[in-house]
């Protein structure tokens, strides 16, 4: 068996998107896996057949990779799939019957549908996409000949929000809900108007009568400026006005119906002058302006998902906890009955954190499956016992040597508060010699890590690093309180957790004290370079990815600047206070570093601007501080492409090794 190596990424696979057949005996699956010509991820939907006790009889290909199918849903008798492909690089919606196993192409569509959803008989399919609007253009130009080879137009716009992170620069128009008729193609556009008229994103919601349509929308001009603002809304499916159930500040979203369609639970919460805005169940009557009740209140933790039982008198929650994700089935009174699923592993693969996916149906529990040393792969539970697991990368993980887990929990220099981690250690650990340390920090920094398989840290554990990786505070799946426990102090308090992790694993006989590291992406990367100027006699090296710098900065070019200036800063502005924004910046702390620092930022990267990186790298190099600044072209936030997951990764042993005291 080898240690985990760059190229390995181009030969693991990974399970997200499960859905469970409304007959519980049948899960589609989407196979994920990274084509080393193409460098790019590519999809496969499964489907995996169970026996009447969730065993697993068979599975097959139903969709190949090149159709990139995507946002798969079973028609009510389970008959059919709808889902969105691409074909010559262009949406398309697909309805595959499961009989023949032939996918075929339903109507067209100029933009992506969202949300597929069918009607209660099979008949119609609602969803959400975007009408594009005529773009801005400059008056008076003279006409461009036939064939001339002008330079590309200019990007014209007047609104805040003019490119997002990942989706690239905002094509002018507004997110409108449709319904398709599956015999005939006929598409029908039941909302109009210039600004978004649905979350195309959310979740859509039939009523029982298939009269109606259940979503989640912010209809206001100002959205840009309200992201923690979205209202229900009820419309008409044959056309008709939409009538508005929730107008409260806060977000309403994420509707599922009960069975008997007259109660609503949705997900979200009342907009609050905090850091954090928590995602909480809520149930209500499905009536206008009926009042909610907080279903989730004893589980204390994010909801990201929820789903009714069968007979309406649960709700299944999939919520975040200490590292992982769980699903729990809370009764309409609130009392947690019980965990159904304990423990599912996060997709992000990149990096550790939680998340994943679940589906639910007459019992069966689909989700994806936990994993230390390989991707997750499929996990199907029934009756609170797992019956059946696919495990997609059992023959790669074979030939592979992993490093152990560990967790730790340790207290927090500034108040004692636990603070949960995990230490991967290298492959052919022997704790009779020393090793370096790496403390890798989660950004958001309302999101997690978690005890799971990560490409970034495998790759670290394989060239000899200990990984010491945390949660925090700030981080989710701790409680409300720890979430926002950064409000008025970020940074602040979560560097004095970080660090006492860092002191307490520093005393372990095999961690070579004179080499210790610091790295960590976007809210990590400010951790990073807030770490080194609190702390430079600390770290031999830095490496900060994506960072925010300069909270100013942040504010006005990310595509998140109005979250930062209305919940991250305590509410004040830039313009009103900018020492208030300069204290909380990295780049205050200038003038005390002297760690040697990389820099590694995708060229679009949108929610945290590579003009920050720009600015700490001038710093840097003006003060005459080691520094090395790597620029990945056309990459989002998310490091782009596979190769530029490896380059970023790369990148930072590379600056570590060359820093190590040998
Ligand atoms: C600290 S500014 C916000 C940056 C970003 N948050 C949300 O998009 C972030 O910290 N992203 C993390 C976690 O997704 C990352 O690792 O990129």
């Amino acid at each position: 068996a080898s240690a985990y190596e760059p190229a390995d990424l181009y030969r693991l696979a990974m399970v997200t998107d499960p859905v469970v057949a409304p007959d519980g005996r049948r899960v589609l699956y989407t196979r994920a896996s990274f084509d080393i010509s193409s460098d790019r991820r590519q999809n496969e939907l499964w489907l995996a057949t169970l026996d009447a006790e969730g065993r697993l009889l068979d599975q097959r290909l139903l969709v190949p990779a090149a159709t990139s199918a995507g946002g798969a849903v079973f028609s009510p008798d389970g008959s059919r799939i709808a889902f969105v492909g691409a074909v010559a690089g262009k949406p398309q919606l697909f309805i595959l019957a499961l009989a023949d196993g032939i996918a075929r192409p339903l109507g067209t569509q100029k933009t992506a549908p969202q949300s597929l959803a069918w009607s209660p008989d099979g008949s119609r399919i609602a969803f959400g996409a975007q009408v594009d609007a005529k773009p801005l253009e400059i008056g008076g130009m003279p006409a461009k000949p036939e064939g001339a080879t002008w330079a590309p137009a200019p990007r014209i716009t007047e609104e805040l929000v003019y490119r997002r992170d990942g989706a690239g620069w905002v094509t002018p128009g507004a997110a409108q809900l449709f319904v398709i008729e599956v015999a005939t193609a006929k598409t029908t556009q039941l909302t109009s108007g210039d600004t978004d008229q649905i979350n195309a994103g959310d979740r859509i919601e039939w009523t029982r009568d298939g009269r109606s349509l259940l979503f989640s929308a912010y209809r206001g001009a100002d959205a840009d400026l309200r992201a923690n603002d979205a209202d229900l809304w009820l419309v008409p499916a044959a056309g008709g006005a939409a009538t508005q159930l929730t107008s409260a500040p806060g977000i309403e979203a994420s509707a599922a119906l009960s069975p008997d369609g007259r109660r609503i639970a949705y997900i979200g919460g009342p907009d609050a002058p905090k850091f954090y805005a928590m995602p909480e169940l809520w149930l209500m009557d499905a009536k206008p302006g009926a009042g909610a009740v907080k279903l989730s209140a004893a589980l204390d933790r994010p909801i990201l998902a929820a789903e009714w039982a069968e007979d309406g008198r649960s709700v299944l929650a999939f919520y975040n906890d200490e590292g992982v994700t769980r699903v729990a089935r809370i009764g309409l009174d609130g009392r947690v009955q019980r965990v159904e699923v304990p423990r599912i592993g996060g997709t992000r693969l990149y990096l550790p954190s939680s998340g994943g996916g679940f589906g639910y149906a007459r019992g069966t529990f689909a989700y994806t499956s936990a994993f230390t040393d390989r991707p997750a792969g499929l996990g199907v539970a029934r009756g609170g016992r797992q019956t059946a697991a696919i495990d997609v990368n059992a023959g790669w993980a074979a030939g592979k040597r992993a490093g152990r887990l560990e967790e730790i929990n340790v207290k927090s220099r500034a108040d004692g508060r636990r603070v949960q981690g995990w230490l991967l250690y290298p492959p052919d650990f022997d704790p009779a010699k020393k090793y370096p340390l790496i403390l890798d920090i989660h950004g958001g920094p309302n999101t997690d890590y978690g005890p799971f398989f990560s490409v970034t840290h495998a790759l670290y554990a394989a060239r000899g690093f200990v990984v010491l990786f945390t949660n925090p505070r700030g981080s989710i799946g701790y409680g409300e309180a720890f979430a926002n426990a950064i409000t008025g102090a970020y940074p602040g308090q979560d560097h004095d957790d970080l660090m006492s992790a860092v002191d307490e694993v520093a005393k372990r006989p095999f961690v070579d004290g004179r080499n210790l590291f610091i790295t960590g992406g976007s809210g990590g990367g400010v951790l990073t370079l807030w770490g080194i100027g609190k702390e430079p006699d600390k770290f031999r090296a830095a490496a900060a990815l994506r960072p925010v710098t300069d909270w100013a900065l942040q504010t006005y070019i990310s595509d998140i600047g109005a979250v930062t200036w209305k919940y991250w800063l305590d509410g004040k502005a830039p313009w009103d206070d900018p020492v208030h924004y300069y204290n909380r910046s990295p780049v205050s702390l200038a003038a005390k570093w002297k760690t040697p620092t990389l820099l590694v930022t995708g060229e679009s990267d949108f929610r945290t601007p590579i003009a920050q990186t720009e600015q700490v790298y001038g710093a840097l190099k003006l003060r005459g501080v080691p520094a090395r600044m790597v620029r990945l072209p056309e990459a989002p936030h998310g490091m782009g492409r596979p190769s530029q997951w490896l380059q970023s990764n790369l990148a930072v042993i590379d600056w570590f090794e060359k820093w190590r005291v040998k």
